[in-house]
């Protein structure tokens, strides 16, 4: 794929692009010596858009939500959020990892509302005991959505993996964030669990209308879930292909089963084992 042209996910929809990826490049010194990672990457993301991204290990895949979140931002070229260079920490941002790191001495409620306590005009909001109530109401809300209703008041310690990774995707969504960045989130879920989480995530997806970005090696997945898949190549990395998902929403677990689901994946199993 030619990398001085922008990939535009963005054109096939009416939305408007809400990510630009212009050129992005990424370099460390390793030992005195510069070790390339990403070569060159441009793309555009449009609102609403549900984006993964696979590739072998070590390619950035990570680097690019770091990029994206505003914590690392891009060394080389830019990305840009609805049109201005990310330059520091993103406010509207989501994230979710592997890991759910739930704080063990709040309440699944108190970790899913800690956002509320950081973020902008929330913040300032939850001071004041009523309106912090009807925060925890829709916090108590998006834990229903989850199938946590009655875990609200549970400590992390007391709920099984698949159920903090649920939480940890509320936590993520509390503050409404316009870009939901999940790096690997269901990796360390076994194979039922984790397509149960797909189907519920795409529930909350559907429902929220965020802009999503997942890194994920499970190429079914990342296909379940996305609207377009971006293969990355061996380190200095680069886009390799990229499919275009067009199975109807939403995709439900029987849709694996089917050849055009099956065929998708087969040629992005193709993509990357070409290099
Ligand atoms: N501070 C750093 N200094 C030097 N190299 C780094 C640094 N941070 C990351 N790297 C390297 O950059 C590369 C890309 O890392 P990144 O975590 O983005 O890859 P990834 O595609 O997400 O990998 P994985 O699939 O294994 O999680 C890796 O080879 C990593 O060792």
């Amino acid at each position: 794929m030619v990398q001085s042209e922008t990939i535009d996910s963005a054109a096939k929809t009416d939305k408007p692009v809400i990510l630009e990826f212009d050129r992005i490049g990424l370099q460390y010194q390793v030992d005195g010596n510069p070790r390339r990672i990403i070569d060159e990457i441009s793309l555009n993301i449009a609102e609403g858009e549900f984006v993964s991204f696979v590739g072998p290990s070590g390619c950035g895949k990570t680097s690019i939500l770091r990029m994206v979140s505003g914590l690392s931002p891009a060394p080389l070229g830019e990305i840009r959020f609805r049109g201005k260079k990310i330059t520091q920490p993103l406010k509207n941002v989501g994230i979710a990892f592997q890991n759910p790191v739930l704080m063990p001495w709040r309440n699944t409620l108190a970790n899913v509302m800690l956002p509320l306590e950081v973020v902008e005009p929330y913040k300032q909001e939850i001071r004041n005991p009523s309106r912090k109530a009807i925060h925890a109401r829709a916090a108590e809300e998006l834990l229903a959505t989850v199938g946590l209703k009655d875990f609200a008041k549970q400590y992390p310690w007391q709920l099984s993996g698949g159920m903090r990774q649920r939480a940890s995707l509320c936590r993520a969504l509390i503050h409404k964030p316009e870009i939901l960045l999940l790096d690997e989130p269901f990796g360390a879920l076994d194979a039922f669990t984790r397509e149960e989480m797909w189907v519920m995530l795409q529930e909350l997806w559907m429902h929220n209308r965020c802009t999503c970005i997942l890194i994920t090696h499970d190429l079914r997945e990342a296909v379940f879930l996305s609207d377009t898949v971006y293969v990355m190549g061996p380190r200095p990395s680069s886009i390799i292909y990229k499919v275009d998902v067009s199975l109807p929403r939403p995709t439900t677990p029987d849709m694996m089963l089917s050849d055009d689901f099956n065929h998708i994946v087969a040629d992005l199993r193709r993509h990357i084992h070409r290099n």
